[in-house]
């Protein structure tokens, strides 16, 4: 089916008419018979591209399916998510890839891109078949031991080297479990104390950002560094890349928003991987987001079950849903951000990082159609139940938030319409 977008402001400028044909690529002119979108006082955006997407198949598909979290995914304005390895089994082998990758072509309504393991079973001990999950039909370049750290610094530099020849990347969550142990649930300072938490010190990201940012000058490889939390952090990155070292970064909108002080009332709603930080950390995310320091935004939609979620705070598990709410928590909390900058964070920057050339492509002819259409004024009250996701662990529940997602076009079929799931 043929489609006419019309009148939407391209990055939040000039309005025009945008045209797709049937096999679901941008054109010149409009088809006979084409379907109307009226996209009048809309923006287009390319469609968004998560880099750190947790699905629960296989293993937890009471928590999240490859075909809900691709539901959650389109309701959010994405085309293409990163699907994280850490499922069960783990995704460690080319069959389990390829897998992730068949369930995500038969949801049909995002790219579900698989991230492979760097070890086996996530242990930190064996290199994961990495070469043959690239060599697989789902084609794996990215990969990380996401919800642990890749520690031992000998293992992350093999890992750097063995994807290096295929133009890989490591996504490292980066977490020194020496310095932030199982136990570690909340940022530790002031407040960790008089709550009495097993605390999680920023240091503890920074050591291994620091290491990894000099494994990849020493190995010529590249790496990415997962949801980056601390100013310190930030610093590195900021070093690294003025040496021209091949680092890139993300950070999640729960950072770019949401502080510490939310764990008073020991609602395991907001316990995370990393924690939420202090005021001054946000602040200077939110700066080295604008200064391209930091690369994207990518959620970290970590879904869990109600009674994985619901314990005292120490026993919950971390995580909090976010792929429906990430473009209204980004325009909340950083309003002056333009939308080409939201184009070039959410969508263009992160396509680039993962190899996945049809994404993020300029919304013009000879290009996928892979388009979000925003209304950018729209103030929305989140509600947890109104959700795609099978989990209800949603830190945005009864807030209000700017700007709503409208219509999603994924290769030039429509997906959501009028903000729900055509
Ligand atoms: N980010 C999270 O808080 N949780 C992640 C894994 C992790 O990073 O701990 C999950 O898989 O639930």
């Amino acid at each position: 089916m043929s489609l006419v977008i019309k009148g939407a402001a391209l990055l939040g400028e000039q309005a025009c008419d945008l045209y797709v044909d049937d096999s679901g690529m941008f054109v010149d002119s409009a088809l006979d018979g084409a379907e109307t979108i009226d996209a009048d006082g809309l923006v287009a955006l390319p469609g968004l591209v998560d880099l750190h997407t947790h699905l629960r198949e296989p293993g937890r598909e009471d928590a999240e399916t490859v075909l809900t979290g691709s539901q959650a995914a389109a309701l959010g304005g994405y085309t293409a998510i990163l699907a994280m390895a850490n499922t069960s089994p783990v995704t460690d082998t080319a069959e389990a890839a390829t897998r992730v990758w068949e369930l995500g072509r038969e949801a049909g309504l995002v790219h579900v891109e698989p991230v492979g393991a760097v070890t086996r079973g996530l242990a930190g001990e064996e290199l994961a078949e990495l070469g043959l999950m690239h060599r697989s039909r789902a084609g794996v370049t990215v990969f990380s031991d996401d919800g642990k750290c890749v520690h031992d610094a000998r293992v992350m530099r093999r890992a750097l080297e063995y994807v290096k020849a295929f133009g890989g990347v490591v996504s490292q969550h980066s977490q020194d479990p020496s310095l932030a142990g199982p136990a570690a649930c909340c940022h530790e300072g002031e407040l960790s104390g008089r709550l009495g938490l097993p605390g999680w010190p920023g240091i503890a990201e920074e050591v291994i950002v620091a290491r990894d940012v000099m494994l990849a000058r020493h190995t010529g490889s590249r790496v990415h560094v997962a949801h980056v939390s601390t100013a310190g952090s930030v610093e590195v990155l900021r070093w690294a890349k003025a040496q021209k070292i091949d680092v890139t970064a993300e950070v999640t909108p729960h950072h770019l928003l949401l502080t510490t002080d939310l764990l008073t009332g020991y609602d395991p709603t907001y316990k995370v991987n990393p924690p939420l930080r202090p005021q001054e950390d946000v602040d200077a995310l939110r700066e080295a987001l604008r200064d391209g320091t930091i690369d994207a935004v990518a959620t970290d939609h970590a879904p869990h079950a109600r009674h994985d979620k619901e314990h005292a705070f120490v026993d919950a598990a971390f995580g909090m849903v976010g792929l429906e709410t990430a473009l209204g928590v980004v325009r909340t909390a950083l309003p002056d951000l333009s939308w080409s900058d939201v184009a070039r964070v959410m969508s263009t920057t992160p396509a680039r990082i993962a190899g996945l050339a049809d994404q993020g492509r300029p919304l013009a002819a000879g290009s996928p159609a892979h388009v979000v259409l925003v209304d950018p004024d729209a103030a929305v009250t989140v509600d947890r139940d109104a959700s795609a996701s099978l989990s209800r662990n949603n830190p945005w529940h009864g807030r209000g938030l700017t700007s709503r997602v409208v219509h999603t076009v994924y290769a030039g079929r429509v997906t959501v319409r009028d903000g729900a799931l055509a």
